[in-house]
C-alpha cells in the first residue's frame, strides 16, 4: 500500500461537560477542529492519515486527552506539551436541542499552538491538506495568528487543500472589527470555506446565503458551502450554485457538533474526489446522525 496522505486539523480541544440529565454531566473531550478531525478519521479510508495540531499541558488531564486523540486513530506528532498550562473546559447548556456554551479557556495551553515557528513549520511540511476554524484564529495572539495564516497561505499557493470553517464566536474576540478582519484573512488563505449562515448574517450583515457565498468567493476561496441548520445548504463556486436540503429530523436532542461533523462528511468526500453537491449530502447525513446524540462526538 502506498504511504497515506495527511490532513492536519489545527485548533483547541477542551474538556466538555454535556448534560446527562438530573444535574449530572458526562465528561468528554471536544472542540470544533478536534470534532472534525475525529469524524474525518471515521469517514476517510486508509489512504489518509488525520493529524491534530494543538498544544496541551503536562498534567494528567492533558495526558488523558492526548491518549484520547491516539485512541481515536489521530496522529499526535504535532501536539505541543507545555508545562504550567492546562486544557480549557466548557459546559453545554441546552434549551430544547439548541445549545450555548460556558467556557473556561482564557489560559488554555492551546493558545500557544502556533507560538513555536519550528513546530508549526514541521507540521506544515508533513501535511497534504489542512483544516482550521475561526475559533483557531480567535484563541491565538495576533502575531501567532499571522504566522499561522502565512503557513496556510503558502500551503494554498503550493496547491494543497486548505479548508476553513469561520465558526464565528464573537465572545472570543476583543472587538467585531478584529474578528471580521481575521476571518476574512483566514478565508483568503483557504481553498474551501464552510460557514454557517446565521453566524455570518450576525457578524457581516449578509442578507442571504448567496451574499455569504459571494463574499467568500470574493476573498479568493474556490468553493464555499453555506450551512443553515434545517434549511438547505448552498454550495457555490464561481460557475455553479446548488441548494441541498437536509433530511427532516424530528428527534434532534443536541445540535453541538452539527457543523463540525457536516464539515468532516463533506471534506472526506471531497478528498476522495466526490463532486461537491454529493459531498454536501454526505455532510448532511453525518450531521443528521450527530444532532440525535448528546455532546459533540458519537461514541
Ligand atoms: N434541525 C436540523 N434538522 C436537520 N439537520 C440539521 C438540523 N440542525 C443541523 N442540521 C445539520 O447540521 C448541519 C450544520 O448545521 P448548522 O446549525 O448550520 O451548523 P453549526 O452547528 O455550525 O451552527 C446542517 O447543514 C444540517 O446538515
Ligand atoms: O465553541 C467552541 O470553542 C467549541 O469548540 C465547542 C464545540 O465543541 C463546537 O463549537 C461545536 O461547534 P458546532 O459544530 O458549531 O456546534
Amino acid at each position: 500500500m502506498s504511504t497515506p496522505k495527511t490532513i492536519v486539523s489545527i485548533g483547541e480541544c477542551m474538556v466538555e461537560l454535556a448534560s446527562a440529565g438530573d444535574g449530572l454531566y458526562r465528561r468528554g473531550f471536544a472542540g470544533d477542529t478536534l470534532n472534525t478531525a475525529w469524524y474525518l478519521r471515521r469517514e476517510l479510508g486508509d489512504d489518509w492519515a488525520v493529524a491534530y495540531l494543538t498544544a496541551l499541558g503536562t498534567d494528567g488531564t492533558s495526558d488523558e486527552m492526548q491518549a484520547f486523540f491516539a485512541d481515536a486513530g489521530l496522529v499526535t506528532d504535532h501536539v505541543r506539551r507545555i508545562p504550567e498550562r492546562m486544557p480549557g473546559l466548557y459546559i453545554i447548556h441546552l434549551e430544547g436541542a439548541e445549545r450555548s456554551f460556558s467556557y473556561w479557556r482564557d489560559s488554555a495551553a492551546a493558545r500557544l499552538l502556533a507560538a513555536d515557528p519550528a513546530h508549526l513549520a514541521r507540521a506544515f511540511a508533513a501535511g497534504d491538506a489542512f483544516y482550521f476554524s475561526g475559533i483557531t484564529l480567535a484563541i491565538l495572539p495576533p502575531a501567532d495568528r499571522q504566522r499561522l495564516i502565512e503557513q496556510l497561505a503558502s500551503a494554498k499557493a503550493a496547491g494543497k487543500a486548505v479548508a476553513f470553517d469561520p465558526n464565528i464566536r464573537p465572545r472570543l474576540w476583543p472587538d467585531p472589527a478584529e474578528m471580521r478582519d481575521a476571518i476574512t484573512a483566514g478565508a483568503a488563505a483557504s481553498t474551501i470555506c464552510l460557514p454557517s449562515f446565521p453566524d455570518e448574517a450576525a457578524a457581516f450583515g449578509d442578507a442571504s446565503p448567496d451574499a455569504t457565498a459571494d463574499r467568500y468567493l470574493g476573498c479568493g476561496v474556490g468553493e464555499v458551502v453555506v450551512k443553515d441548520g434545517a434549511d438547505p445548504a448552498l454550495v457555490a463556486t464561481s460557475s455553479h450554485r446548488e441548494r441541498i436540503q437536509p433530511a427532516t429530523i424530528t428527534d434532534a436532542v443536541d445540535t453541538t457538533g452539527a457543523g463540525d461533523s457536516f464539515n468532516a462528511g463533506y471534506l472526506a468526500a471531497r478528498l476522495a474526489g466526490v463532486p461537491a453537491p454529493h459531498a454536501v449530502r454526505r455532510g448532511h447525513a453525518l450531521a443528521g446522525e450527530v444532532v440525535r446524540h448528546y455532546g459533540a462526538l458519537i461514541r
